[in-house]
């Protein structure tokens, strides 16, 4: 059984003329690393919604289909054993964090579930050294940068011991060097600990270097899923539907890269690439 199972599903909100998501078919399994792309409007913060509860327990909405984890409705599942299961992390760091020291931040929900001290204190151990942040601990929260509150965040939500982390766009504040520290905890997290990441983005150069799988959703419907190479060698369709190709990717194609084995991702893999095509 897959951990996740959406089928058929269609989502409008209420008193929208239009489905925010029109049919979606999707199956998750345990350990992928998936990365969800689109232009503005596409759905993919809508499809996070579904996922981690927040519609229909917070946000209304017609809704047709099913989405299963562990083949069970997310529907009957309450807010809080789901936020055990799904750990989400948003856009900004700011809004996300509300306590003065990091430590009461992890603290926060597990308290609310009734975990004991000796417990609680194991967990934000771990959860601090798994995203590398284990010297931030009696930090205020209010001292940290963008990339270490992200940080925070995500170590909050991974405290909770989930199956899945989801996460909307979490680099959209960060400079390229804070992007890439937290996609690099993404991938320790999914490799090491065999966490499923499934992450919103639009900076398609880290998609590229670190999931497996990337679904492209356009108004409302998934029109690609794919690894990254199937995905980003559609290149027209891409450009069609707004959704950016990595260059080293694109210069790659317009060379005569086009299959698993010859179209870069990476920039290492382009040097590779690029030294091959020289050399002939
Ligand atoms: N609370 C809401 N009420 C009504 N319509 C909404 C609401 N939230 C989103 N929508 C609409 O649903 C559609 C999908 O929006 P969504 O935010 O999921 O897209 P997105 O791909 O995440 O876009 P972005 O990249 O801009 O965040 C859009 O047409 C949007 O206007």
């Amino acid at each position: 059984m897959a951990l996740l199972d959406i089928k058929g599903f269609t989502f409008s909100y209420p008193r929208s003329s239009r489905p925010a998501l029109k049919n979606i078919n999707l199956s998750v399994e345990k350990g992928e690393f998936i990365g969800i792309t689109g232009p503005t409007g596409a759905g993919k913060s809508t499809l996070a919604c579904c996922l981690n509860g927040i519609i229909p327990h917070f946000q209304a909405g017609k809704i047709q289909g099913q989405v299963l984890l562990h083949g069970k409705s997310i529907f009957n599942y309450s807010p809080a054993r789901l936020s055990r299961q799904v750990g989400s992390v948003f856009q900004d760091p700011e809004a996300q964090i509300i306590f003065e020291e990091v430590e009461q931040e992890l603290a926060f929900g597990l308290e609310n579930l009734g975990f004991p001290p000796e417990e609680i204190a194991r967990r934000i151990s771990g959860a601090l050294e798994a995203v590398g942040i284990a010297g931030l601990r009696h930090r205020p929260t209010a001292a940290l940068s963008g990339g270490e509150k992200q940080r925070v965040a995500i170590a909050a939500a991974l405290a909770m011991l989930p199956e899945i982390l989801l996460l909307d766009e979490p680099a959209s504040e960060l400079d390229p060097l804070g992007t890439e520290s937290i996609f690099q905890v993404l991938n320790r997290l999914n490799k090491e600990h065999g966490i499923t990441i499934i992450v919103i983005e639009q900076k398609t150069e880290q998609l590229a270097a670190y999931a497996g799988r990337i679904l492209v959703l356009d108004g409302g419907e998934l029109v690609m899923d794919g690894e990254p190479w199937q995905v980003f060698s559609r290149m027209e369709e891409l450009d069609s539907i707004g959704v950016r190709v990595p260059e080293i990717t694109r210069l790659a194609w317009m060379l005569g890269g086009r299959d698993k084995y010859s179209l870069p991702l990476t920039a290492e893999q382009g040097r590779t690439f690029l030294e091959r095509v020289l050399r002939k």
